[in-house]
């Protein structure tokens, strides 16, 4: 798994806190990421203390934490309801997000989008003012320079993302690929999720707007939990 961001302890004390969050009886959305699986990990432990809930996992690479954390699972094709998710982020500004730096974002929007509780965990160098981190955008295979073009025309700077241990591009959960995007400061991020959502082959987008309920910001001391009016 790729890390970014800060320090292992931060990102364990956000993905520790938001897992003190579930209940008996919960169904959980379980986010993908370096600060998500530590959220996975301790909720493997409560499991085996005894809490009884059910997960459902936003990637391969979420479920087989989850499966190893010994956590009960469900398939997102079997859920109608969520009760909580807990997910990472790349970049968060104001309660939007960017999204899809482990290229999960797709099963992770539909997941965190459904929860009723959405709680964003990261560490304190993921904030900023306002977003600016290239934005994911997965797209059909077929579709890539395409969108590229459509992306430029829009004011981006699209990238083919590729594979560190394969050569040519890394290919999503889904068979499809990424194009991280450069749009410098996004100043509507809602805007522009709009625009990426209307182009053609866009499979999904990493911009998150108006789905994080909480944000639990670890620090090297403890953890700010931000919370939405
Ligand atoms: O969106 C994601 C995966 O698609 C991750 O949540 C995001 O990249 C943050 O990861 P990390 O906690 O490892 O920094």
């Amino acid at each position: 798994m790729k890390t970014t961001g800060g320090s292992d302890g931060a990102k364990r004390r956000a993905g520790e806190s938001a897992a003190a969050l579930v209940e008996p009886g919960m169904t959980v959305g379980l986010g993908t990421g370096s600060t998500a699986a530590h959220a996975i990990r301790r909720l493997g432990e409560r499991v085996a203390d005894g809490l009884d809930i059910e997960g459902v996992p936003t990637s391969f690479d979420s479920r087989q934490r989850a499966r190893d954390a010994g956590i009960p699972l469900r398939a997102l094709e079997d859920v109608d309801t969520i009760d909580l998710a807990i997910d990472g982020a790349d970049q968060v500004a104001d309660f939007a997000l960017v999204k899809g730096g482990g290229a999960a974002h797709a099963r992770e929007k539909l997941v965190d989008t459904a929860a009723e509780r959405f709680v964003v965990v990261v560490d304190s160098s993921k904030q900023a003012d306002v977003l600016s981190h290239p934005v994911p955008v997965e797209v059909l295979p077929v579709a890539h320079s395409v969108v590229a073009g459509t992306v430029r025309d829009a004011g981006g700077e699209p990238s083919l993302r590729r594979a560190d241990r394969k050569d040519g591009p890394v290919v999503t959960d889904n068979g499809n690929l990424v194009l991280d995007c450069e749009f410098g400061d996004i100043a509507e991020p809602t805007a522009l999720a709009r625009t990426l959502s209307e182009m053609p082959g866009v499979v999904e987008h990493g911009l998150f707007v108006g789905s994080a309920d909480e944000v639990h910001v670890g620090t090297d001391s403890g953890v700010r939990v931000l919370e939405r009016e």
